[in-house]
């Protein structure tokens, strides 16, 4: 296991919620806008407090240091604009500061791969200020997967992702979704708020509802996007059709 999080809460944001999370899962929180859920995944990054207890890895999230987060997980606020003026490839070096002297060539690979992954190989000579919203949104996501990328990074465990897919158009979201489950395969768990519902649904290992800053419920997406559930929770209508062999969801309202 790599995170345990019993009753972690930050009332009246958040109440006591419960739930585990192995490594290689792809576990998504959903609900309603002002629901809770980045102020539960950015509890899980380390960097606020809030009451309850997590443990990360064997041991209290509260007495890592920061350089040792640094190196096992990464946490991706939702999205901002750059602060400073610098590269692409400069800001994507950034990310490399915290980790261990890793071999210049692996670092070449994975970067390679990543920048390939999210359409971003062309703009590394950019500067970050002159980028679109979709394309500073993908340079942040490979500056994270960069981070906690594991050929380079052996102590990476975790990557926190709050509304990743925000800004990116459906064939960058899909790009995006992919090197989600590529690092979920190498071992990474993978965090998230997210409101695409149907990319829940087919994308997610375990997903929690929240709703008014508790947690409606958690389990499976197919035990937790009932109809029933998401209607009440979101009032809007709902429908999940088959098609192909996958379970749909269609909002009529
Ligand atoms: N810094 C803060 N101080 C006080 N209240 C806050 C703060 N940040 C968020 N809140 C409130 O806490 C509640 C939960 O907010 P949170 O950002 O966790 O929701 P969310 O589910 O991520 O919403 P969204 O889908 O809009 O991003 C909201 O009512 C919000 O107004």
């Amino acid at each position: 296991m790599i995170l345990d999080a019993k009753n972690l809460a930050m009332p009246p944001r958040l109440l006591p919620v419960s739930f585990t999370i192995d490594a290689g899962e792809i576990v998504h929180f959903i609900g309603p806008n002002g629901s809770g859920k980045s102020t539960a995944i950015s509890m899980l990054s380390g960097l606020f407090e809030g009451q309850g207890e997590i443990t990360f890895m064997g041991q209290l999230l509260s007495d890592y240091d920061l350089p040792s987060l640094a190196r096992m997980r990464c946490y991706l606020s939702q999205q901002d604009r750059p602060a400073f003026s610098v590269a692409v490839y400069h800001y994507l070096a950034l990310s490399l500061s915290a980790l261990n002297n890793p071999r210049v060539d692996h670092v070449q690979h994975a970067l390679d791969e990543i920048c390939q992954a999210l359409n971003i190989t062309d703009k590394l000579n950019r500067n970050i200020q002159t980028l679109s919203g979709g394309e500073w949104q993908r340079v942040r996501l490979a500056a994270a997967c960069l981070q906690v990328w594991p050929a380079i990074n052996p102590e990476a465990t975790l990557l926190i992702l709050d509304e990743p897919a925000a800004a990116l158009d459906i064939g960058q979201e899909a790009a995006m979704y992919k090197l989600i489950r590529r690092m979920a395969e190498q071992g990474i768990a993978v965090v998230m708020a997210n409101h695409d519902l149907n990319r829940t649904l087919r994308e997610a290992d375990k997903v929690l509802l929240l709703n008014n800053g508790s947690c409606v419920v958690k389990g499976s997406p197919s035990d937790v996007m009932t109809v029933e559930q998401l209607e009440s929770t979101f009032a809007t209508q709902v429908q999940r059709i088959e098609h192909e062999g996958r379970s749909c969801l269609i909002f009529n309202d």
